[in-house]
């Protein structure tokens, strides 16, 4: 088995991706709001690339949901923050959803064999999804505008981590790329001050700085989900 993760999706070749397990990343905040909304009884969710793209899906009795340079679109009825996610507002609802980075990257994957929706929220769940599918995994980072983003490098170190603890001892034919190696290590050091650090990093401050402290700290919590989204004739769902 291969593990391979690609910093940003700027760096994904589409030969990397087919046909694998790819778990797309985007912790600030694309994937942990979906995430979140699928918790909370969202029905499904169509993410797609831009703002026309969402009109031309747009149903009378659709959501409509994301950010651009991380504000509610125009006429949109919600932006990118999770919190907007909890509630009785969005159960049993279908959601059209665009962002910047993690939407993009969850159709860059569109010939993967399975897209599963990765979080640090989530990390444990996920790998354990992917190794039961028994093919490479390709963890996608997100980044944001085609640079890697240290958030989702974090979580690519998680998911790496269990992806190892969960293989068996004996299991000498697998191989992780250097930079997923890299990464798993960042993630060893960094967790005890993870919170901090997504505080520290870009995204993270400019969040803060638009008055989304919040979100990243919510963000930054380590599997408190076990739900696992994958994408299902082009919509995120919550299989089961
Ligand atoms: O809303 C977010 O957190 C970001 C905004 S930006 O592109 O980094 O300005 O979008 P996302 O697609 O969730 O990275
Ligand atoms: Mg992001």
């Amino acid at each position: 088995m291969e593990i391979m993760v690609i910093p940003s999706v700027n760096e994904a070749r589409a030969d990397d991706l087919t046909n694998k397990t790819v778990i797309v990343i985007d912790v600030l905040r694309a994937t942990s709001t979906m995430l979140t909304a699928l918790a909370h009884g969202c029905k499904e969710i169509f993410p797609v690339e831009t703002v026309l793209q969402a009109k031309q899906l747009q149903q009378s009795h659709y959501l409509m949901g994301g950010e651009r340079a991380c504000k509610k679109i125009p006429g949109f009825d919600l932006g990118n923050s999770p919190f907007e996610y909890m509630g009785d507002h969005i159960a049993g609802r279908s959601l059209i959803f665009t962002t910047t980075n993690g939407t993009r990257a969850i159709q860059k994957a569109h010939k993967a064999g399975t897209i599963l929706a990765g979080t640090l929220l989530n990390g444990k769940a996920c790998a354990t999804a992917a190794i039961a599918l028994r093919k490479d995994i390709v963890i996608l980072c997100s980044g944001t505008q085609d640079v890697y983003s240290l958030e989702d490098g974090v979580c690519a170190g998680q998911l790496v981590d269990e992806l190892v603890q969960l293989l068996p001892l004996s299991a000498t034919d697998f191989t992780i790329n250097d930079f997923g190696l890299s990464m798993r290590h960042a993630f060893c050091h960094i967790q005890p001050n993870i919170t901090q650090a997504l505080m520290q990093c870009s995204n993270g401050k400019r969040l803060c700085k638009l008055g989304f402290q919040d979100d990243v700290l919510y963000c930054s919590q380590l599997n408190l989900f076990s739900l696992v989204p994958v994408i299902r004739d082009g919509k995120l769902v919550l299989p089961g």
